[in-house]
């Protein structure tokens, strides 16, 4: 039998925390299913984005966003300080590292929350973490979140769309797709996901 080192316990590898990535279209609701969960279960880590985006009204730096200049996300690409990174409607998002191996290394499971691109980076680097799709209802429904929303004007609007088609033919690489029908629901189905005990 192999020796365990002293003061450690192992952990199954069925019940060691996981990386769970959430993807799908934008509009279709990964931000409000997060923050229904978060407000139930703060406990649950989310990964804070580095993007080249601006604010949109009520978004705080270091809350939602680190709203970075485009030099400033060049370096952060340039040292390795992303896990992953992809540009998407005109803008940079990336996963900042450290914070996220820290969590792992403690043993708390991660969530991101990212697109198809950085899902697919996250999956070739990570091969264990867990890929969760969110679908929308309808194309429509998709449609009429994105554009009620009321956050992007309308050539924005579109670009999000065609990267929408893309992002929904993908559904098959994913480990689960969840339907965003019901925000309650879903993020019951979420947490149920990442594991949180
Ligand atoms: N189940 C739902 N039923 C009806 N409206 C919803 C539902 N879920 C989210 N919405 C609404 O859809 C809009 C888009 O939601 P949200 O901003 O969370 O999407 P997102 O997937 O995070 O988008 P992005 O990828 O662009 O950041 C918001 O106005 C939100 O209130
Ligand atoms: N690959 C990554 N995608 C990210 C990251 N953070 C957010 N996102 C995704 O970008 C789009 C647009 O977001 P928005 O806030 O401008 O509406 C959406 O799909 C996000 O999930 C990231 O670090 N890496």
């Amino acid at each position: 039998m192999a020796a365990t080192p002293r003061g450690t316990t192992p952990v199954p590898p069925d019940v060691r925390p996981r990386l769970t990535v959430l993807s799908g279209p934008s509009g279709v609701g990964k931000s409000t299913v997060v923050a229904h969960m978060r407000k139930e279960h703060p406990e649950v880590w989310l990964s804070v984005s580095a993007t080249t985006r601006k604010p949109r009204p009520g978004e705080q730096h270091g809350v939602h966003y680190f709203f970075v200049s485009d030099d400033e996300m060049d370096k952060l690409i340039a040292n390795g300080e992303l896990l992953e990174w992809a540009e998407f409607a005109g803008n940079r998002y990336g996963t900042p590292r450290a914070a996220v191996q820290e969590r792992l290394e403690n043993g708390e499971p991660v969530l991101l929350e990212i697109d198809l691109q950085g899902a697919r980076l996250v999956r070739e680097s990570m091969p264990e973490a867990q890929l969760v799709f969110l679908a929308p209802p309808s194309w429509e429904e998709l449609v009429r979140r994105l554009t009620g929303r009321g956050t992007e004007p309308p050539e924005v609007i579109e670009r999000r769309l065609e990267a929408a088609k893309i992002e929904l033919a993908a559904e098959p690489e994913f480990d689960t797709t969840l339907v965003n029908t019901s925000v309650e629901d879903v993020a019951r189905e979420l947490l149920a996901l990442v594991d949180v005990v």
